[in-house]
């Protein structure tokens, strides 16, 4: 058997299709400019290309984009002051604190400054709340776009063994909240689980977000699962060029998968276009108030 290969860049542009869509239409019936504004901190490469990508993509959707670039210096105070500012702005309905900000940053301070029903990654504590309460809540991006995928293979999801892996406040934690609200039976492994590969072998869905290349193996995924590898680690490809793998072990697993998402082109390109969504659907709700007509993912 031979795993279905799950297109993230090909579901992104369906959801970039819709979401342009309904920029276009707020524009017109109500002058209605969806915004985002996002704060990056220093000069990391990799930060630096995702925000261009997420520029270029906000553009393209129709939403006004703000960059503010602060220099590696930034203090935690100066970082509160600008979100505090952005909070005010009538013309931002999102806030993105581009992550991880520079050590001596608070950064769960900064977070918390933020205005809730601005904030674009659903990292604020009320927002983390309201997801754990099964309320209305902004979801942080990069699970919102996975729990789309598996989606696309596994319509519903009741009564599924699910296992993520890592535990992290961005990806692992909200992963399973979500897993939860669609009745799998979740677990959540970290790098003091012990026995992993037996867990992952009784898991119909497994979710890899650890930040380590190819560290999970193909012969622990149970024949059929469903794969989705939210890694994303450049490596070394041993002739002097570097690469991007995922968490997953893509060529073996991709035997024993029932489904797989690829890296590079799997969860990456979900994440920017459910930011794009979560940036239209509180500019909708800022406006329309909290019974707004939200586009689903
Ligand atoms: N507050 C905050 N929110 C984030 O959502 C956030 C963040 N901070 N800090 C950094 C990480 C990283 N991240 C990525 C999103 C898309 C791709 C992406 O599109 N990747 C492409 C490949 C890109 C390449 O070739 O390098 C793909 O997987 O196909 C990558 C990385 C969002 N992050």
């Amino acid at each position: 058997m031979t795993a279905t290969i799950i297109d993230g860049r090909a579901t992104a542009q369906r959801l970039h299709a819709r979401i342009t869509a309904r920029v276009a239409e707020l524009a017109v019936s109500h002058s209605l400019v969806p915004g985002l504004a996002v704060i990056l901190v220093g000069e990391d490469p990799a930060s630096q290309v995702y925000v261009g990508n997420k520029t270029r993509q906000a553009q393209a959707a129709g939403i006004r984009h703000f960059d503010h670039r602060l220099p590696i210096g930034a203090t935690t105070q100066e970082l509160i002051d600008l979100v505090k500012a952005l909070n005010a702005r009538e013309d931002v309905h999102g806030i993105l604190v581009q992550l991880p900000l520079p050590p001596g940053v608070d950064d769960s301070a900064v977070l918390a400054a933020i205005d809730p029903s601005k904030d674009a990654d659903g990292f604020h504590a009320i927002n983390v709340g309201r997801l754990s309460l099964g309320e209305p809540a902004t979801v942080p991006c990069t699970p919102l776009g996975c729990l789309s995928l598996i989606r696309q293979v596994i319509p519903v999801m009741s009564g599924k063994r699910a296992l993520v892996i890592g535990r992290s406040n961005i990806v692992g934690k909200p992963m399973a909240q979500l897993l939860l609200q669609n009745d799998c039976t979740v677990t959540i492994a970290h790098s003091r689980t012990r026995d992993l590969p037996q867990l992952c072998a009784e898991s119909d869905i497994l979710v890899a977000a650890i930040g380590r290349p190819r560290a999970i193996a193909g012969a622990w995924i149970r024949p059929g699962a469903v794969v989705i590898d939210v890694g994303i680690n450049r490596i070394d490809d041993g002739s002097g060029k570097s690469r991007l793998v995922g968490d997953v072990d893509y060529d073996s697993a991709v035997l024993r998968a029932g489904a797989i998402t690829p890296v590079p082109g799997g969860v990456g390109p979900m994440t920017i276009a459910c930011l794009l969504l979560n940036t239209l659907n509180a500019a909708q709700r800022i406006r329309f108030g909290p019974t707004a007509e939200q586009l689903a993912p």
